[in-house]
């Protein structure tokens, strides 16, 4: 590491450090030609490392493997990975962030090889790997995808030939439970065949990958076009596509549907990839992708039909991104469901409307329709904050069981297996 020690700078050193001229240097684009001597950046002797950093008053600035990074102090001395401070084994925090004064600076700053230690005023070090501090730096996560994904509509989903997995393997196997959750992860459906018609094969299938989300519709489910429960799905009536209890405050996370019967005519089901539709609203309109992203709305469920009686409020934005690096991760959207629109005025109402058509409009692109008939033995995997099912009308006797998962755990099953979820 390069230091300067002549003591001519010694104060505009001083200084620099206590950030009066670093931010006006900073912004001047030829800094370094007005202090050839760089006092203020600190380089490594090896050039290969290529990596510079600055010490200003209120945080640390870090050039490093093709990025500028700027990190808070406080965040520093937070993050400290030290044994006092971290259970490396379980990986939890044991420093009381209370404890840390808002104000800290570091004494001294200095890199060795590719460590950053930080010494702070009462004496205790933290040290960093600047790799680490690439990997999760505010800086490195906005270039990155919490959920690599490939968006489609028919033509796409078809040509790609998605393989279904057999149900044997799926249940024996770690590759046959791998490759479908990496094509779930990657599609937000998935398909497992030669499933034994039962509920209780279904019920298996489910438990290999998560646990049984229990709702107010039961844990597993069986319905029929019966008018048993307050809902159009259990008649014979279409409907369009729409994801699934966006009325609960968090969304079921995956839907699975297996039909064990249907002996008429009609009944396809029908998906679409609404994050598909939402890329495109994004291409096209993009402050109407930012406010379907913005505008909060109620969705509702009032239920009162013999002995089931309810009332869920779901709450939230249609679509839900990621501040940091603007990722869609969570679609709310079902026409029949949503409540009445009190939480915004007038105006932003009408704005919100255009952008609800314009995404309608995408949704509702016969390309972007992909059917299926749903048969015994043949499980449906939906990914619920993603893809958009629908199901047309049809006649005769329908028969289908399923039930919700909980997304965390069908996620943790996935980074077990060593894939990116
Ligand atoms: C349980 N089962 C899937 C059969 C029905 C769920 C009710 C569907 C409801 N319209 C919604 O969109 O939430
Ligand atoms: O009957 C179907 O195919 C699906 C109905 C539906 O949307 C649901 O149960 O969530
Ligand atoms: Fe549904």
């Amino acid at each position: 590491m390069w230091c300067c020690r002549l003591s001519h700078l010694q104060s505009r050193l001083q200084d620099l450090l206590r950030g009066r001229v670093t931010c006006w240097a900073l912004q001047q684009p030829n800094f370094k030609s007005l202090f050839p001597l760089a006092i203020h950046w600190h380089h490594t002797a090896s050039k290969s490392l290529n990596c510079v950093w600055q010490q200003h008053e209120d945080h640390f600035e870090l050039q490093y493997a093709n990025t500028v990074m700027r990190f808070d102090y406080v965040w520093l001395r937070d993050h400290c990975l030290s044994a006092s401070c971290y259970n490396s084994k379980t990986h939890q925090r044991s420093l009381d962030t209370a404890s840390v004064d808002l104000c800290i600076q570091p004494k001294t700053i200095r890199l060795d090889e590719t460590t950053l230690f930080f010494t702070w005023p009462d004496g205790h070090v933290t040290r960093y790997d600047l790799d680490w501090l690439v990997k999760n730096s505010y800086e490195g996560q906005k270039q990155k995808v919490i959920q690599p994904r490939i968006l489609w509509n028919a033509e796409i989903y078809q040509q790609a030939q998605v393989p279904s997995v057999d149900f044997q393997s799926f249940l024996e196997t770690k590759e046959g439970l791998k490759n479908f959750l990496q094509n779930f992860l990657l599609y937000g459906i998935a398909f497992v065949e030669n499933v034994p018609p039962t509920q209780e094969h279904t019920e298996k299938l489910a438990e290999r990958i998560s646990l049984i989300r229990e709702t107010i519709y039961g844990r597993m489910w069986y319905f029929t076009s019966d008018f048993s429960r307050g809902d159009t799905a259990y008649t014979k009536l279409a409907l369009d596509r729409h994801t699934d209890t966006t009325y609960f405050q968090e969304p079921c996370g995956i839907q699975v549907f297996h039909c064990l019967k249907h002996e008429g005519t009609g009944g396809r089901t029908l998906l679409v990839d609404g994050f598909y539709a939402a890329e495109q609203v994004l291409q096209k309109a993009p402050e109407e992708f930012e406010l379907l992203s913005k505008v909060p709305l109620k969705h509702e469920y009032i239920e009162n039909v013999g002995e089931c009686h309810n009332h869920m409020i779901g709450v939230g934005p249609v679509l839900n991104i990621y501040p940091w690096n603007k990722e869609l991760y969570m679609i709310r959207y079902n026409n029949y469901d949503r409540a009445v629109i009190n939480t915004v005025p007038y105006d932003v109402v009408h704005r919100w409307y255009t952008a609800h058509r314009t995404l309608t409009i995408e949704l509702r692109k016969p390309e972007n329709e992909f059917w299926v008939k749903l048969k015994p033995g043949r499980v449906l995997f939906i990914d619920n904050w993603r893809i958009l099912h629908g199901r047309e009308s049809f006649t005769g006797y329908r028969q289908l069981c399923g039930c919700y998962l909980t997304r965390d755990d069908v996620l943790n099953t996935a980074r077990l297996l060593g894939l990116q979820a």
